[in-house]
């Protein structure tokens, strides 16, 4: 075929070529008389010397010319009225686009056209309605008629505008060969034969063409069946040969995603037809695949672009998407993989059969005897793998068709299955198919492997795989219900270079507001430079949290949570939180000191919600719960992080998990580990009295929310039991000895403010010790100690030396020193403030960043 534009050259009338464009607008597009105004002036002003505009009817009048013959054929007579809105529809759109100035009488003219196609519808459709039958011919006929009429409204529409054209009914020039009922086989030949003939009868700049109609090559009126107009232009396009080929439709281009989905999708500005086509087959709204073939052996560029929003470039659908029509894409991401992966589309409903057995291995035709099966009952197949053990063959169906097919392969392999030959054949419903498509996949490592680490790090199974030999798509089969998940974490790891991250507040007390702070100044720090795209979609106190669908405006959380609040609801904070429309990683952030809110951990855990926290107590709770979270955690491909459990922000877990990690053994870590009891003795001197200084600890924000878990000791223990079980021991925290220094009868009083009230009476106490201490030339020092080779854990107040390491720590700092097998004679020790709320914030805002990066933010 491609050589008949050079035999029939000398023969041409029309001057082909590149001086031509192509557009195509769809029924949206020429929806009322408005949008064909629109739709006139694009045609206007296009720039190219020579234009085509293909035409489809207007909007729902194709289905509404079926619904007739539908009438017709079941004898129903309201085809009539039918009819006439039909009828009505077109005239009022005439005359309110050609009504005023007629120069050219063009409004009287199809008006007068307009009634005698409608009274030879109305005859055929008697005729229909007698015989109870439509041919597919007298269908066909009557179906054209909503482009004859939109074609020659828009042509009368670009006259109107000073631009003289002409219309085209394709029934005169484009020849097609019927192939089944569903497909047509365009004549090339023929069909540029008429063209020469019909243009030397109608030369013109410009002409309007009918979409979807044309003629047999015995000029029996016919439709190009499901193709559509799309097709029509781009046979045109093959038969002007024209420069580029412009599909105008409702949206601004192809999307790397769906946008309903996968709210961040963004327009791509190039796509091969290859990759058009894989996309299209994984229910993208692109163009069929059996479109673009027309344009595709001149090179004709296709351009899907917006009738809507004619400033968006649109798509370029091309011979390459590589270098050459890439140049002008998004700036480079930040790996090498990223521009490789060019969209990402799901097909749900789908279901998985397997197929398994010995008796496949090493069997020729056992494959093609399944597709049999599958053929038999007219199911379609939309992916197949089988691993090169040949054990078994796995292939993907809607869910629709999957019982019928279950059923003959059952019939089919009865002996096999009942001989052992076939071990079974099992069917996984609820199924969606995620697919990648990029023809840069080609060849190049390590794209797979981004896909799977990408839902990996989602926490979503995949269930089956296949890799198209091109290697232009990777398909990957998921449960249904983590779909849109799975998109979205492919979709932002490949295509965005942000990594978003879905975070809930649980406790915006004086750590999590602080934490709220730093994360509203670094938000778009991290967004624009780091690539991290932080949402925090909800926060909840005790008793009322405030959700948001995209993001909390940070600076105005705490008015949203006084003023518009909604009662506290664990459940329903979680699921927002996780199944928000564009995030596929989510954490939740548990800034409170309550044991209630850790037992959420598992649950949130199981769900795939990561967790990040500087509350201790689920990790010094009952130690089977522990183990529990700690195992759940390493096989869910979830993160648990809790730096400022131990030293607010200071470096402890990470220190002691380096030395584990690297092989050394820890024998002790020993220190002061809390920020309060740092801070009393560092100031106790006999200055001021023991319970103002805790009044003032409490005021700078080290002491727990009640300051007696800090005075009792609890608060280290737990610090103990924390680093204890991190370095491999099976403490539990009532097997560590405590020594309180909070007075016997101030235990049980029901709140922080009667304790605190009440301490100044037990001053003397700690005065008298702290004398005597000062007397021998020693401070007193809260220490906890880890004792690895005893296999035990302490907590106790100690005297120093005035000259101790213990006894030279200022404000709120920790000291902590871990003595290993690689440092003995000198412990490694770290210090610093181990308490307040800037520093604690910031430990857990690391360990959000630690998430991200774990999550595939560039480090
Ligand atoms: N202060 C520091 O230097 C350090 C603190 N930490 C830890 O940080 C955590 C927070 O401390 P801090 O900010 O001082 O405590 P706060 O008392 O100031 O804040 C606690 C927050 O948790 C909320 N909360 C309590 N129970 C629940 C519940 N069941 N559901 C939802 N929210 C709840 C409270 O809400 P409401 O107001 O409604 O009661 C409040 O918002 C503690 O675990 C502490 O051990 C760790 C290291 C250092
Ligand atoms: N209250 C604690 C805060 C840190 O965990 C302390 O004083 O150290
Ligand atoms: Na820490």
């Amino acid at each position: 075929m491609d050589v008949f534009v050079e035999e029939k050259s000398k023969e041409q009338i029309l001057p082909r070529g590149e001086t031509w464009s192509v557009h195509k607008f769809g029924g949206t597009c020429v929806g009322n008389w408005e949008r064909i105004q629109n739709v006139a002036k694009i045609i206007v002003e296009d720039p190219s010397p020579h234009k085509v505009a293909v035409v489809s009817a207007m909007s729902k009048v194709t289905d509404m010319m079926y619904d007739l013959l539908n009438k017709a054929q079941s004898r129903d007579d309201s085809y009539v009225a039918a009819l006439e809105m039909i009828r009505q529809k077109h005239r009022e759109t005439a005359i309110a686009l050609l009504d005023d100035d007629d120069d050219h009488h063009d409004l009287s003219n199809f008006l007068s056209v307009l009634e005698s196609d409608i009274q030879n519808l109305q005859a055929m459709l008697r005729a229909i309605y007698i015989a109870g039958h439509a041919t597919e011919t007298f269908e066909d006929w009557v179906a054209g008629h909503g482009e004859l009429w939109s074609a020659q409204i828009l042509a009368s529409a670009v006259r109107k505008r000073g631009l003289p054209c002409v219309w085209m009914d394709a029934r005169e020039v484009l020849v097609v060969h019927p192939t089944n009922k569903q497909q047509v086989d365009p004549d090339y030949q023929a069909s540029g034969e008429r063209l020469d003939k019909w243009y030397e009868k109608h030369p013109s700049d410009t002409i309007i063409v009918t979409g979807f109609i044309a003629s047999t090559p015995e000029n029996i009126p016919t439709t190009l069946k499901r193709d559509g107009s799309d097709f029509s232009a781009a046979i045109m396009g093959a038969l002007f040969l024209a420069k580029k080929v412009t599909i105008w439709t409702d949206v601004d281009g192809v999307y790397s995603a769906d946008p309903r989905k996968v709210s961040e999708a963004v327009v791509l500005k190039t796509l091969s037809y290859q990759e058009a086509w894989e996309m299209s087959y994984f229910g993208a709204n692109v163009l069929h695949p059996r479109t673009t073939m027309p344009v595709m052996r001149y090179n004709i560029p296709i351009t899907i672009r917006n009738v809507f929003n004619v400033g968006a470039p649109g798509t370029v659908i091309g011979r390459s998407s590589l270098p050459d029509l890439a140049e002008e894409a998004e700036p480079v991401p930040y790996k090498s993989t990223d521009s490789l992966v060019k969209g990402f589309a799901t097909i749900d409903n789908i279901a998985l059969v397997n197929v398994e057995g010995t008796g496949m291995v090493g069997v020729p035709g056992t494959a093609s005897e399944i597709f049999e099966a599958v053929k038999g009952v007219g199911a379609n197949v939309v992916m197949i793998s089988q691993a090169s053990s040949e054990h078994s063959v796995c292939f993907a169906v809607p869910e629709k068709e999957a019982d019928t097919v279950y059923r003959s392969l059952m019939n089919k392999f009865r002996k096999e299955l009942e001989a052992g030959r076939l071990s079974n054949v099992e069917v996984v419903k609820n199924c969606s198919i995620l697919a990648a498509v990029g023809q840069q996949m080609a060849s190049t490592p390590g794209v797979s492997a981004t896909l799977f680490t990408a839902l990996a790090k989602a926490n979503i199974n995949v269930r089956a795989i296949a890799q198209g030999c091109s290697e232009y798509n990777i398909t990957v089969v998921v449960r249904q219900e983590d779909s849109i998940r799975a998109l979205k974490a492919v979709h932002s790891r490949f295509y965005l270079s942000k990594t978003p991250l879905a975070v809930g507040l649980v406790g915006p007390g004086l750590i999590g507001k602080t934490l709220l702070d730093q994360l509203k100044d670094q938000v778009a720090t991290l967004k624009n430079e780091f690539n991290i795209d932080l949402r925090v979609m909800g926060i909840m106190d005790s008793k009322t949290m405030c959700l948001d669908q995209l993001g909390l405006d940070l600076s105005k959380w705490r008015k949203l949570l006084a003023e518009k609040g909604e009662a506290a609801d664990s459940a329903k904070f979680t699921a927002h939180v996780k199944d928000n429309h564009f995030i596929p990683n989510t954490v939740i952030i548990d800034c409170t000191a309550s044991a209630k809110v850790a037992d959420n951990y598992f649950q949130w855990l199981s769900k795939g919600i990561h967790i990040i926290t500087p509350n201790k107590r689920a990790n010094s709770g009952p130690f089977g719960q522990y183990v529990q979270l700690r195992a759940l955690q390493r096989r869910s491909y979830t993160h648990y992080f809790y730096e400022a459990t131990v030293g607010a922000g200071l470096p402890i877990i990470s220190t002691l998990r380096g030395l584990l990690e690297t092989g050394d053994r820890i024998q002790k870590i020993e220190g002061i580990f809390s920020g309060t009891l740092s801070y009393i003795f560092n100031n106790f001197d006999g200055s001021k009295s023991f319970s103002q200084i805790v009044t003032e600890a409490k005021a700078a924000g080290f002491t727990e929310p009640d300051p007696r878990d800090d005075l009792s000791g609890m608060d280290v223990a737990r610090k103990v039991i924390i680093l204890a079980r991190e370095a491999g021991l099976h403490l539990e925290l009532d097997e560590i000895p405590i020594q309180s220094l909070v007075p016997k009868p101030l235990r049980e009083l029901t709140t922080a403010e009667e304790f605190l009230d009440k301490l100044p009476e037990y001053d003397q106490e700690m005065e008298a010790q702290r004398a005597d201490a000062d007397a021998a030339g020693q401070v007193l020092c809260y220490v906890g100690v880890v004792d690895v080779l005893a296999n035990e854990g302490r907590v106790e107040l100690q005297r120093y030396p005035k000259s101790h390491a213990f006894a030279q720590l200022s404000g709120s700092d920790n000291i902590i020193g871990f003595t290993t097998r690689r440092y003995l004679k000198q412990p490694l020790i770290v210090r610093g403030p181990g308490a307040g709320a800037e520093v604690t914030a910031a430990g857990v805002f690391s360990d959000l960043l630690r998430l991200a990066s774990y999550l595939g933010a560039p480090s």
